[in-house]
């Protein structure tokens, strides 16, 4: 092959034609169950290639792992702006490092001028320098992202890249014994709980005291002796604990499971600051569910110190066998190794299923448009190319709002995203009215065609969003006011619907998020039963918007106009005049104003930007009031304690669902 045929930034047809070259002997050997030894190049550039990707690799986990480390500091001296800071700027590195290997291949080497021959066997080298290495996956999917970068993308094949994963993540693991494990082992008594409970909270070796740790010791050792019931303890009776502890807002989360015969249980201990500063142990969280709810897909990431991300990543899905591993890794902040997985897994489930992509039940976005495949639990957001005129914004301020969303604290209400571009479908797997949607609605998003050359039409997006399925709050209300109000079961769902609707913008104004479009239909419920924001093209920081009483009418003419008669500046919010759009149905309204009354009273928006531009940090805690430890008359939980006071509706209870009470 003519080094000027396999140059990959050459014309399409030709490199697609290079590309199959290339690729040919490896298929055909691969039929026949093994693959084609590589000839290898004279060229040292190859092998130069492979180590300044797998030094840029290594540099990217060195800074990511410094920064994660600095979250125990900021947790024991209780610095939760720098806590917070520190969560949204990590998201960045991976595409700074990925700029930085990128520019050096090209500097150093004109990487993008390299024949294939050169690629295939940089690839090659670089599986030979991951044997040994401790991150093998991570690094795959850094070499993917710098490689899609330089080559064109015919050769995006498992040639040149890791389309399929190279290395094992089996059994990793440090053979120096000085070395951390990835957790540790406990073999308590039956009856000397309490001693493992104390030596567990010992070895979390935190730099700052709990202001009573025999109490927390106690419960700790009560609540793994309820958990344990009248169960006989079997030989293998353990404890095993992960060695780093999750850190997160205001909060640093011991997770484990208790090991018992054939039977397994998560463990969890949440440790916070109380009001005279010193720590506590808040809750034992022991099911399946509190973990699901743990690691949502609705909450920021986790800090987690890890040298074996895919050894955290086994013991994590032990506890959850149901949660994918994409969604695993996002939660540890390791978002792009998420992200490929998650394609990973679409692609073999298109492989394996047969329906059709169709435009997502519901009411239709003004701004997206959203689509599904039925039988996978994910949806598809585009960004229109054209809004009705209510809608002042642009493709760059859209994208700028899911960007906040993706940096911010999502406090278990509102849904992460993943952000791809140049997504190919099967043409033959789109229901036509949804091509037709798209041509009408996004026409600069949509290419049709046979972009490989190998006679498969594709539908080619040029950026999305994909996100979680739920079902659209609208809907789920609608069915329960279709069953009727004998139905005691539906009346008993929409009661809960409409509280927890109440609670999710409850914990966005904790978080300093006003979501602006507050109709039904931009909510979703979970599997669990969680509401959850998904319209972000509105949202702004609550401290941006300015709260007003709605003006008394200065005259007759003014009170009886059906029109807006006094002047409203772009970020003026008048929570009077939200009942009409959402209180349509009694019942609904009922139920809301018994729960949730004060959200239309300007001062509670008033109050709650007050506080947070007085520097408070709210934490909305990812478990509920029920799960906590009864306070026996201790130190009260600092941040509990204010969000309960700050968020409780006049002479009440605070009412959001994961605030603490
Ligand atoms: N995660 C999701 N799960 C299920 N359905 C969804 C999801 N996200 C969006 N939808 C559906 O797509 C519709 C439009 O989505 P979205 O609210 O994001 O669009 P939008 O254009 O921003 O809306 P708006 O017109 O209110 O600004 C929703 O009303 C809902 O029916």
């Amino acid at each position: 092959m003519s080094k000027q045929q396999s140059n990959p930034r050459s014309g399409r047809k030709q490199a697609a034609l290079a590309a199959q070259e290339v690729v040919a002997q490896p298929q055909a050997a691969a039929v026949q169950g093994g693959g084609a030894l590589p000839q290898l190049l004279e060229s040292s550039l190859a092998r130069d290639i492979a180590r300044a990707m797998m030094d840029g690799f290594n540099r990217h986990y060195r800074l990511f792992r410094q920064e994660t480390a600095r979250a125990k500091h900021r947790f024991e001296t209780a610095d939760w702006h720098g806590q917070q800071r520190g969560q949204r700027e990590r998201i960045e590195f991976y595409d700074v490092r990925v700029r930085e290997c990128v520019q050096r291949l090209e500097k150093e080497f004109r990487a993008g001028s390299q024949p294939m021959e050169v690629w295939h066997e940089a690839k090659l080298l670089y599986i030979g320098l991951l044997v040994g290495h401790f991150q093998p996956e991570l690094a795959e999917t850094f070499f993917n992202s710098v490689t899609t970068k330089i080559l064109h993308r015919t050769y995006f094949q498992n040639s040149f890249l890791f389309v399929r994963p190279a290395i094992s993540t089996e059994y990793i693991q440090i053979d120096e014994p000085s070395e951390s494990t990835t957790f540790r082992c406990y073999y308590p008594r039956r009856d000397a709980l309490e001693e493992v409970a104390a030596q567990m909270l010992e070895d979390c070796r935190l730099q700052r005291a709990f202001t009573d740790r025999a109490r927390d010791v106690r419960r700790v050792a009560q609540a793994l002796s309820a958990m344990l019931g009248d169960a006989k303890i079997r030989t293998n009776f353990q404890i095993q604990v992960l060695s780093s502890l999750f850190y997160r807002n205001k909060g640093a989360y011991l997770v484990g499971k208790l090991i018992n015969g054939f039977d397994e249980m998560p463990i969890c201990l949440p440790i916070l600051h109380d009001e005279r500063g010193g720590l506590y142990v808040d809750a034992l969280l022991h099911t399946e569910r509190d973990m699901h709810t743990l690691f949502s897909f609705s909450r920021a990431y986790f800090m987690v110190d890890m040298e074996i991300p895919s050894a955290y990543v086994q013991f994590l899905r032990s506890i959850m066998p149901r949660k994918p591993r994409n969604e695993i890794y996002n939660s540890l902040g390791l978002a792009k190794q998420g992200k490929n997985l998650f394609y990973r897994d679409f692609l073999s489930h298109l492989r394996s299923s047969t329906d059709k992509f169709r435009i997502a039940p519901g009411i239709k976005g003004m701004v997206m448009l959203v689509f599904d495949l039925p039988s996978f639990p994910y949806v598809f957001k585009l960004i229109k190319d054209y809004y009705p005129p209510q809608k002042e914004t642009t493709r760059e301020q859209i994208k700028g709002k899911y960007r906040l969303v993706k940096q911010h604290d999502r406090v278990g209400r509102m849904a992460d995203t993943m952000e791809y571009s140049e997504v190919a479908f099967p043409r033959a797997r789109f229901e036509d009215e949804l091509i037709a949607e798209i041509q009408k609605f996004a026409p600069s998003q949509l290419e049709i065609s046979d972009r490989d050359g190998d006679g498969n039409v594709e539908v080619i997006l040029k950026h999305l969003y994909i996100e979680r399925r739920m079902i659209p709050l609208n809907i789920y209300l609608q069915e329960t006011f279709d069953a009727g109000e004998g139905d005691a079961r539906a009346q008993r769902q929409m009661e809960h619907a409409v509280i927890e609707y109440g609670n999710a913008i409850k914990d966005l104004v904790a978080a300093n998020i006003f979501p602006g479009d507050m109709l039904w239909k931009n909510f979703g419920v979970t599997r669990h039963g969680k509401v959850v924001f998904y319209d972000y093209d509105e949202i702004e920081y609550l401290t941006d918007c300015n709260f007003r009483k709605v003006p008394a009418p200065r005259n007759e003419e003014e009170e009886m106009s059906g029109e807006i008669w006094y002047s409203v500046a772009r970020n003026d919010v008048f929570p009077e005049t939200f009942g009409p759009f959402l209180l349509g149905n009694p019942r609904v309204r009922d139920i809301f104003m018994q729960h949730h009354g004060d959200l239309l009273e300007p001062q509670f928006w008033q109050q709650h930007k007050e506080r947070i531009q007085q520097g408070h940090v709210y934490d909305v805690f990812p478990y509920d009031g029920s799960s906590r430890f009864a306070d026996e008359g201790g130190a009260a939980p600092a941040d509990a304690a204010a969000n309960a006071a700050a968020l409780a509706p006049p002479g009440g209870t605070a009412q959001s669902g994961n605030v603490p009470a």
